[in-house]
C-alpha cells in the first residue's frame, strides 16, 4: 500500500486540489467499472472540499447517478439539524449536483426509528452497508474507491478518538459514540476494519493545530495514540495537506503540490 504526502499552500488550494482529485479518481473508477463509491467526511476541511467541487465545472464529468455516498460518522442530531454532517454536505454539494436518492446513505438522525439510541442507529447503518457489500468487497461493508477523512488535533479521524472504546472495535462495521471529546457528544462513526476496507483513504488535514497529529501520525505513532495512524486504504493512503498542517514534517516526508 502506497502513502503520498502532498502539500498545498492554503486550505481553499487545499480543498480546489482534493476536489479536482476526487473528480479524476470517480470519473476513472466509474469509466472502469460503471459505478463508485466515497465516504464523507463533516469537519471544516471536508465540507470545504465538497463546496470547492460544486464550484467547479468538471463536477459534471462525474455520473452522479452512480455514485453511492457514504459517510464515515454523523453527529447523532435531528434530521436537518445544521451540525449534521449530512445537512452540510447537501448544502455545499448533493443539493447541487443529480444523485440518486437512494445511493445517498445518510447515518441515521437522533429522532429517526431508533429514537435517541445511537447503538440501535449504528446497527441500522451497519445493515445497509452489508446490504451494499458485493462479493469481492471484504464482507461487512463496501470496499469504497475513496474514504475522506478529516483529523482533529489530537489525531481522531470520524468519531474515532484517543483512548475511546470505538477506536478498539475491530468486530462491527458501526459503533454509537457518546462522551466525544469534540461537541455534539453523541455520534456515529464507521470503525477502522470500515476504514481501512477503502480501496484508498484520503486525510484532509489544514491548520497548525493538525500539525503535531499529522507529524505522530507519519512518524509511526501508534493508532491508539493517534487514530489516524491506524487508517490506511488497502492500496493507497493521500496525506493531502496545507502548510500548516504539515508545518512539522521533516522535508523528506513532504513533496509540495503547489507553490
Ligand atoms: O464529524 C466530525 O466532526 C468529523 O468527521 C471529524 O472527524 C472531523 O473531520 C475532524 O474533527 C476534523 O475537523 P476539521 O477539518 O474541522 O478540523
Amino acid at each position: 500500500m502506497a502513502t503520498t504526502v502532498l502539500v498545498h499552500r492554503d486550505p481553499p488550494t487545499l480543498a480546489a486540489a482534493v476536489a479536482a482529485r476526487l473528480v479524476t479518481r470517480l470519473v476513472d473508477v466509474q469509466a472502469a467499472t460503471g459505478r463508485a463509491s466515497v465516504v464523507l467526511t463533516g469537519g471544516s476541511v471536508g465540507i470545504a472540499t465538497l463546496g470547492a467541487l460544486a464550484d467547479m465545472p468538471a463536477r459534471d464529468a462525474i455520473d452522479w447517478r452512480n455514485l453511492d455516498i457514504w459517510w464515515g460518522d454523523e453527529r447523532f442530531l435531528p434530521l436537518g439539524h445544521a451540525d449534521r454532517n449530512e445537512t452540510q454536505a447537501r448544502a455545499a454539494l448533493l443539493d447541487k449536483v443529480g444523485v440518486d436518492p437512494a445511493r445517498v446513505h445518510p447515518m441515521p438522525a437522533s429522532d429517526g426509528p431508533d429514537g435517541d439510541d445511537p447503538e440501535a442507529a449504528a446497527e441500522r447503518y451497519a445493515a445497509e452497508l452489508k446490504a451494499a457489500a458485493r462479493p469481492e468487497d471484504h464482507g461487512i461493508a463496501p470496499s469504497f474507491d475513496v474514504c475522506l477523512l478529516g483529523v482533529g488535533p489530537d489525531g481522531h479521524v470520524a468519531s474515532l478518538f484517543p483512548e475511546k472504546p470505538a477506536l478498539y472495535e475491530e468486530v462491527r462495521s458501526v459503533v454509537g459514540v457518546r462522551g466525544s471529546p469534540k461537541p455534539p457528544p453523541t455520534r456515529i462513526s464507521l470503525t477502522m476494519p470500515t476504514i481501512r476496507g477503502a480501496k484508498e483513504v484520503w486525510f484532509v488535514v489544514a491548520g497548525e493545530d493538525k500539525a503535531s497529529a499529522v507529524h505522530l501520525a507519519l512518524s509511526g505513532a501508534g493508532p491508539m495514540q493517534i487514530p489516524a495512524a491506524g487508517a490506511s486504504g488497502r492500496t493507497r493512503t493521500l496525506w493531502l495537506l496545507d502548510r500548516a498542517a504539515a508545518s512539522k514534517l521533516p522535508p523528506s516526508l513532504a513533496r509540495l503540490a503547489s507553490p
